[in-house]
């Protein structure tokens, strides 16, 4: 049986000479998620993802992939293993196919499957129109696509992809969204790290939020956004009309809190209630039971790029 975490990391400590890049990092993937890991400068992201693709040694802690010790049997990891570094790398003087064909050679795929296998990730990155382009003469976000589809040639189980939109047009950003959830359907883990909490928003079911080497949060995306204590819920209600009869049923529901009151010319609450005690359909009930005129109902989630500067302090690490 396989370990249930793609990843586990316990503990993990890196220094540079005096430098504490990494001060004790503890988080795990799961198996088929997409895992944002998100941080400012200096954070310390690139120096896990290149300790997760074996090509720094850990000093202090330990790492599994797959079950698999990072550095005891690093072999067995990269075997699995796709990583996409946060710049481009040379052989820009090759064309896209012979810049793919030479990593599948390199991988030991044989020439026949290596046509097919490249086949399938120059239509998968949509790239297939370019195959005989040279890399030199592609747009950053092409030049992006390249590269990820070089990190799937060996058919990876994990891709470890460092910050993969960043320089990208909202286009191309967009676009790679969708070939990363493509991805995932096909049923790779997928562990994308960014500067920008948002940017992963609808991309990641988890999250792990760095800051100066030191784990800031770990866990569901949903948990960040989430108010206070998991059980206390914040809904916005919108109603076409100002309708005081809502407020006042809401407000006598046991397991309700709070009910704002709306403001003059927009009537719109914001009900709090433990969802412990009341379910957000019971709510909705009792407001069209009262007859209130519903435009929406929704979940007031905690803005994500205040949930980010909340965790995080201010200024740069150098
Ligand atoms: N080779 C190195 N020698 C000395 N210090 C380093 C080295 N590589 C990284 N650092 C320092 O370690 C810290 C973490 O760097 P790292 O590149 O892992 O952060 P990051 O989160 O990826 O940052 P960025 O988003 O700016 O790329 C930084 O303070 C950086 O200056």
């Amino acid at each position: 049986m396989e370990a249930e975490n793609v990843i586990d990391i316990q503990n993990l400590r890196h220094r540079y000479k005096t430098h504490q890049a990494l001060g004790g990092v503890t988080f795990s993937v799961q198996r088929q998620s997409i895992h944002g890991f998100v941080g400012p400068n200096g954070a310390g992201k690139t120096t896990t993802l290149k300790i997760l693709a074996t090509l720094l040694r850990p000093q202090m802690g330990s790492v599994g992939v797959f079950g698999h010790d990072i550095f005891a049997d690093r072999k067995a990891v990269r075997r699995r293993i796709g990583f996409m570094p946060d710049h481009f790398s040379m052989y820009r003087q090759m064309t896209v196919f012979e810049y793919l064909d030479f990593f599948g050679a390199a991988y030991g795929i044989g020439l026949k499957e290596r046509d097919k296998i490249i086949g399938d990730v120059l239509a998968l990155t949509d790239m297939a129109g370019r195959k005989d382009d040279l890399i030199n003469g592609l747009s950053r976000g092409m030049q992006q696509r390249v590269s990820l589809a070089r990190v799937l040639v060996h058919d990876p189980d994990l891709l470890l992809l460092d910050e993969p939109a960043s320089g990208l047009d909202p286009r191309a950003r967009i676009e790679l969204m969708e070939i990363l959830g493509e991805l995932r359907r096909l049923g790779k883990t997928i562990f994308i790290s960014s500067h920008i909490l948002s940017e992963l928003a609808t991309l990641c079911d988890h999250v792990t939020i760095l800051d100066r080497g030191e784990v800031k949060y770990t866990g569901t995306m949903r948990g960040l956004t989430t108010t206070g204590d998991d059980l206390t819920m914040n809904y916005q209600l919108t109603l076409r009309a100002e309708h005081p009869a809502t407020g006042e049923a809401l407000s006598r529901l046991p397991g309700v809190s709070r009910v704002t009151p709306p403001l003059p010319n927009e009537p719109r609450y914001t009900v709090t209630f433990d969802r412990a005690q009341i379910s957000p359909n019971v709510i909705l009930r009792t407001v069209l039971d009262a007859g209130g005129e519903v435009v929406s109902f929704t979940e007031d989630v905690k803005h994500l790029n205040q949930a980010f500067m909340d965790l995080t302090e201010p200024g740069v690490r150098t």
